[in-house]
């Protein structure tokens, strides 16, 4: 195992008042503490890539912290093998008034390589880094952006056998951000093992093979991406709704509601009527039949397309949508709601279609049925858009224009 945890726990002192403090002084009053999280148990072996999941506040950044030895566990054990580079706060040994090349000799004695071993990889990590001649001004002339373009790239110069990203502190503009996502799932593919902390769902599905959602003080689940994040969508929809999750043993059975309103049936329609596959391009309707159960002025329903790893293709819902009839004035009566797709523009592969019916623009107001993967439907090539590769059928033609020379 590359990192084992076991009955991890840590807990912050909470400030009290001066009496209660000079209490403890003398043992009257016992120090107060607040666990962020306790009895944390959990081993990832060699070239897992796990994702960390959980709520503001949920102890995410605590862990990757304890674990990378910044802050000491208050009771149990973490251990993590191997060489690690760390995410976490970018650029924090970097001097000031040192120039970018100067910071990254000192950055590179940090992460105990050797003087000529640095100078090695100098042209390397300029280069990764893309800063131009600020490379050779101080640090603190830096953009935020440069700083972080720089950080990365110096912590990133040797792959490590344990990554460990938070990817709140580690990204900087959009383009730096595909160029570090490049090199991290190359580092994953050469068997680095990945600790990754994101509140972007997609990411963790399209990088992890495996996910933990932290809350609660403990580890709530610990399974596939796909799952981990299906469950912790619909916890949070039914946190704020207050009403029982339909959860099944262990595994989430992707239906979660208050059921004031229900979704009775999902199908897709091609030209010929019900069908489980269509073609690329093909002409579909996503039918929906629903049944509110009492008068429900916002009742928006939605649906989401994803590919077969979970990521997010298209979603669409009924809110402000003036032409639609009110969806929730009818309580008792079966309606049906179509979803015309002029073309099925994706590529040959499964799709799932996930239907939501809830109040106003999203489902954290009020979640009255939430069913995930309601539907899978396949696409099946079709000769006349030939071959392509991807999720999208763009439908790029290419032409070209002689020159005369
Ligand atoms: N030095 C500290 N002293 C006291 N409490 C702390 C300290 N550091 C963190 N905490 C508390 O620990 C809890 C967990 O914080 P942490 O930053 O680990 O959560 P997180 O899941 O990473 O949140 P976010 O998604 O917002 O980054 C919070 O309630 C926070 O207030």
């Amino acid at each position: 195992m590359v990192i084992s945890v076991s009955g991890l726990g840590k807990a912050y002192p909470v400030r009290q008042g001066p009496w209660v403090t000079l209490g403890g002084w003398f043992g009257l009053t016992p120090p107060q503490r607040r666990w962020v999280f306790r009895g944390l148990d959990f081993t990832i072996g060699p070239g897992q890539a796990v994702g960390i999941i959980g709520a503001n506040g949920a102890g995410k950044s605590t862990l990757l912290k304890v674990l990378t030895g910044t802050a000491l566990a208050t009771e149990g054990e973490a251990r993590v093998e191997g060489r690690v580079s760390a995410l976490l706060e970018l650029g924090m040994g970097f001097h000031p008034d040192f120039t970018g090349r100067q910071n990254v000799f000192l950055a590179g004695q940090m992460l105990g390589l050797a003087r000529p071993e640095i100078a090695a990889l100098v042209p390397e990590i300029q280069e990764f880094a893309e800063i131009g001649d600020y490379f050779d001004q101080p640090v603190r002339t830096y953009s935020s952006g440069m700083f972080v373009r720089l950080a990365f790239s110096v912590a990133t110069a040797v792959r490590p056998e344990v990554l460990i990203v938070d990817e709140a502190l580690a990204v900087g503009d959009i383009y730096f951000q595909h160029k570090s996502f490049a090199r991290i799932r190359r580092f994953k593919e050469e068997g680095t093992t990945l600790l990754f902390v994101s509140h972007d769902p997609g990411a963790v599905k399209s990088l992890c093979d495996r996910a933990l959602l932290l809350g609660d003080g403990r580890l709530l689940m610990d399974g596939d991406p796909d799952d981990v994040l299906d469950y912790y969508t619909a916890l949070i929809a039914e946190r704020e709704n207050r009403h029982e999750l339909v959860s099944g043993g262990d595994q989430f059975q992707g239906r979660s509601g208050n059921g004031k309103a229900r979704i009775d049936s999902v199908e897709i329609l091609g030209e010929m009527g019900e069908a489980q596959a269509l073609r690329v391009g093909d002409a579909a309707t996503l039918r929906i039949r629903f049944t509110a159960h009492e008068i429900l002025p916002d009742l928006v329903l939605g649906m989401l397309i994803k590919d077969r790893t979970g990521y997010d293709i298209y979603g669409i819902n009924t809110h402000q949508r003036p032409h639609l009839p009110p969806l929730g004035d009818r309580p008792g009566q079966p309606r049906t709601l179509d979803f015309r797709i002029p073309a099925l523009n994706l590529g040959a592969g499964s799709y799932s279609v996930t239907v939501a019916l809830h109040s106003h623009a999203d489902h954290l107001h009020d979640n009255y049925d939430w069913w995930e993967r309601a539907l899978v439907f396949q696409i099946v090539p079709n000769h006349r858009h030939g071959h392509f590769v991807g999720v999208t059928a763009l439908q790029a033609e290419p032409s070209m224009e002689e020159t005369a020379s």
